[in-house]
């Protein structure tokens, strides 16, 4: 057989394509390219002074004809580098296996590094199509500066310079951007960019503009910085905040992991926000700004604050614009929640006061905290207001008058029964918002002693007094009535006394009972297979009460009509204002009773009217 011939190729790139797929899918904005260009002048630096730690260390960013150029005084690249790096696509002299920058200073110096990718300066192709490099090595002292010129197109130039056109070694790398990318390299922007990305950089990094006016753009973050007194700390905190977030802080709390490299605060809001909006924390990596809004910094819990971190321990994603999820930031994301849970703890032994402020706005955020977490909830279930019988108060209040704590399930529950309940003598807690009726459920476990029950009909009903037997049996027959059209709801009618007396009826239903008359409803309607599944799931549910109450002026008369057709309006009139009051929606048979009652109301009105003008009607005696 003849021997198969090979030949063997190289992979060709298209560089537009490989820059529009940046720009679309990697990158959020053009505005990256800067970052990038500080970048990669920051690792230069990084680089050059693990060589020489006195070698000087500075960034400039020029601005104003036209173009736009960023120099830096680190390590430089000599002409084998910049074919080997600035030219590879991929190729980063940042990660070991690819060992460009020699000398063991440098590569212990790697983990310093922020980039490692080896596509960092093609964010440059998404606002120019053009990018010159011109070098002087730091690595190879007798090397000349080469200056690069590579395009858009994928074509690039290399040459050598004189050795006056770079004295000193360093780098600086100029733009011409395209028309559509001049919004991007103007000087206000490039400034306000430069702050954005470069605010927290350790090294020194000034903006010039077209007449040479330097803006310096990093500051060493207050939290970092001497300050006279706490005071004087607390108030450039303050300010930093406002600056940056645009509110003042209730309270800082100083964050601090020498094991991942991570200093910063954390800002507590002023006012409230909604649970479910995840803040957006502010991650520098290395001075750098990763991102303004990343959530994945703290557990979802902590939406109280705002973070501002730099670090050196966590990992960027190929788009350095989020934090790679790994096992390091799940660490990072629990030590970071255990700092804020101490601070909180922590105010209820030094700063009641405050304390106190941060529950007022920030109590929803206590409650969900504390469903999680046993040692926050022994703590701060003291300092947790609820709402009660009793009115807004504490839990630990509320137990010492209440040995048995009652809850409702919904807000319209408790809303309802809370009247009734209080005149009773009994406890009640609204359960219906949000957590609160979870946490109820755990006093017991952090106050041994108290009982907590859900609010069930019969309860109310134990607590309400008889009527005496005369007035039960006064009452038989408009009860009877009343029991035969409202029992077809599923319904009971019993009498009883109960305060307030201006509160005529009380219609005592749970959850289990209403579920269980929707479903023989749906099972009634439907036919074949499902009526067989709705029916199979049928249970003995406690049928709602309707309280009629023989303090109340109006009901001590209604139960003496002795006329049926009166005696059942009244009674589905009676029905329908305690249904009103629960506040749930009607069904089509309860809007269809309302609607009854009231024009039946309006019939026996107008035969009394008839009446006493003097007309006749026939009413059926009961
Ligand atoms: N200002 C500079 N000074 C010295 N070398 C530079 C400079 N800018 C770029 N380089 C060299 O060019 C290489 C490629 O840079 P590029 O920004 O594309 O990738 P990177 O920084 O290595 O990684 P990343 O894609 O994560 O940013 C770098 O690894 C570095 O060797």
């Amino acid at each position: 057989m003849a021997p198969q011939s090979h030949s063997s190729h190289t992979f060709q790139v298209d560089l537009r394509g490989l820059v529009d797929l940046l720009s679309h899918h990697l990158y959020s904005s053009p505005r990256v390219y800067l970052r990038e260009l500080l970048q990669n002048a920051v690792d230069a630096i990084t680089a050059r002074q693990a060589l020489d730690p006195g070698a000087p260390a500075r960034i400039t960013v020029e601005t104003g004809d036209g173009t736009l150029a960023v120099t830096d005084t680190g390590v430089g690249l000599t002409e084998k580098d910049v074919h080997s790096f600035l030219a590879t696509i991929g190729r980063s002299s940042k990660r070991s296996a690819d060992g460009g920058l020699d000398g063991t200073a440098i590569a212990s110096a790697r983990s310093e590094f922020i980039g490692q990718f080896g596509i960092g300066l093609l964010a440059c192709f998404v606002v120019a199509d053009e990018i010159t490099v011109v070098s002087r090595s730091a690595t190879t002292p007798g090397a000349p500066a080469v200056e690069w010129c590579g395009r858009a197109d994928g074509s690039y130039t290399i040459r050598t310079l004189p050795p006056h056109a770079k004295p000193e070694p360093g780098t600086t790398v100029r733009l011409t951007p395209r028309a559509d990318g001049t919004e991007w390299t103007r000087h206000d922007r490039v400034l306000e960019l430069a702050r954005h990305y470069g605010g927290l950089l350790r090294h020194e990094v000034t903006v010039t503009d077209a007449r040479g006016t330097a803006t310096r753009v990093n500051h060493t973050p207050p939290w970092e910085r001497r300050h006279a007194s706490p005071l004087a700390r607390r108030e450039a905190l303050a300010e930093h905040c406002r600056s940056t977030f645009g509110f003042t802080p209730l309270d800082t709390i100083d964050l601090n992991l020498p094991v991942v490299g991570l200093r910063g605060v954390a800002y507590v809001l002023p006012t409230a926000v909604s649970p479910s909006q995840r803040a957006g924390h502010r991650v520098h990596l290395k001075g750098m700004l990763l991102s303004d809004q990343a959530p994945e910094l703290l557990p979802d819990w902590a939406f109280f604050v705002r973070c501002v971190v730099d670090t050196t321990g966590l990992r960027p994603t190929a788009s350095r614009e989020a934090l790679y999820e790994d096992e390091t930031l799940g660490a990072v994301r629990d030590a970071l929640g255990a700092r804020l849970r101490d601070w909180l703890t922590g105010l209820a032994a030094s700063d009641p006061t405050l304390l106190h402020r941060f529950i007022d706005i920030h109590h929803l955020a206590v409650k969900a905290l504390a469903r999680h977490d046993d040692a926050l909830l022994r703590m701060l279930l003291p300092w947790l207001p609820f709402e009660t019988t009793d009115g807004n108060v504490t839990l630990e209040e509320f137990a010492r008058t209440h040995p048995t704590i009652l809850v409702t399930r919904t807000v319209d529950e408790f809303r309802q029964v809370a009247p009734v309940a209080a005149a009773a003598g009994l406890g009640v807690v609204n359960g219906g918002y949000t957590y609160d009726h979870d946490l109820v459920h755990r006093l017991p476990e952090v106050r041994p002693g108290t009982a907590v029950e859900n609010l069930d009909p019969a309860t109310v009903t134990a607590h309400l007094d008889a009527v005496d037997p005369t007035a039960e049996l006064a009452a038989a027959p408009f009860l009877t009535v009343a029991r035969e059209v409202i029992g077809v709801h599923d319904c009971d009618v019993v009498l009883r006394s109960f305060q307030p007396v201006t509160a005529p009826a009380l219609l005592l239903d749970d959850r289990e009972a209403r579920h269980e008359r929707t479903r023989s409803e749906l099972a009634g309607a439907a036919d074949g297979l499902w009526a067989d599944i709705l029916g199979s799931l049928r249970t003995e549910a406690p049928r709602a009460q309707l309280v009629l109450n023989h303090l109340n002026p109006l009901v001590r008369r209604a139960v003496t009509i002795t006329e049926r057709g009166l005696a059942g309006v009244t009674a589905e009139a009676l029905y329908g204002q305690a249904l009103l009051l629960t506040r749930r929606p009607l069904r089509a048979a309860e809007s269809a009773l309302l609607n009854r009652a009231f024009l039946g109301l309006l019939d026996h009105a107008m035969h009394d009217h008839d009446d006493t003008q003097g007309g006749s009607a026939t009413r059926k005696e009961l």
